[in-house]
């Protein structure tokens, strides 16, 4: 049977990219999407805001929903200061598969973890499985209509702390109308949208990054 387009994305990489360095994959997945197949990576218009939020918090503790095929991973991963995880949820076991080999061939498979199962399952369990308090970043990119019933769980369980940042792709397209509306209006957050382009296109799209107030 045909090959998958992650499973094609990840010949790229292993053809292309250089062994051990987190780079050459990102630029080698962002060329294929460019010029072969799109594919739903943030890609490196918005992979250029996530690096500067990263970077701004530094986070001790990270959580990553929707891993795909692993790009906004390796890309998270390879800004994280030595010793931290970041920890990442993928539903769909096929691309979980293809984000392991992609992880592992960027060498940063020692600050991931990847979790294969349902956020809604696994955010309750985070204390337990990881012993986690509180998460210092969280990045929104799976199921849209899953950004809300995720940050309500993620406040539940207690997993955010005064000075927590979400930041959460797709905002405009496909678009998370009820997350947006949550984030601007409720007391407890500060929320700032960072407009860019939907990935490899000229579409637009944007960035939308919260702060948990407590
Ligand atoms: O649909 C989009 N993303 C959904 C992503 C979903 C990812 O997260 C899990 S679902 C899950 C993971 C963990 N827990 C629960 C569910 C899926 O298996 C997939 O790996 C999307 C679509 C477009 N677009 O242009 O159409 C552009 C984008 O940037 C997008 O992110
Ligand atoms: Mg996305």
């Amino acid at each position: 049977t045909r090959s998958t387009r992650p499973q094609r994305l990840l010949r790229a990489v292993q053809k292309k990219a250089i062994k051990g360095d987190p780079q050459s994959v990102i630029s080698t997945i962002d060329y294929f999407c460019r010029h072969s197949e799109w594919a739903m990576n943030v890609g490196d218009e918005k992979g250029v805001i996530l690096d500067s939020v990263v970077c701004e918090v530094s986070p001790s503790t990270a959580l990553e929903l929707g891993t795909y095929c692993g790009y906004s991973t390796v890309r998270i991963a390879r800004l994280l200061p030595p010793g931290t995880k970041l920890i990442t949820l993928e539903f769909n076991p096929d691309y979980a598969a293809v984000a392991r080999q992609i992880i592992e061939y960027s060498g940063l498979q020692d600050k991931i973890c990847l979790v294969e199962g349902a956020s809604g399952d696994l955010i309750p369990k985070m204390q337990e499985l990881f012993g986690i308090k509180t998460f210092d970043f969280v990045f929104l990119d799976h199921w849209k209509d899953r950004y809300l019933p995720d940050i309500k769980l993620l406040e539940e369980c207690q997993l955010l702390r005064k000075g927590s940042i979400l930041l959460a792709d797709n905002v405009i397209c496909p678009g998370t109308p009820d997350y947006l509306e949550y984030v601007r209006n409720s007391p407890r957050y500060e929320s700032k949208y960072f407009k860019s382009h939907l990935e490899y296109t000229k579409v637009e799209d944007g960035l939308e990054k919260s702060v948990f107030l407590g």
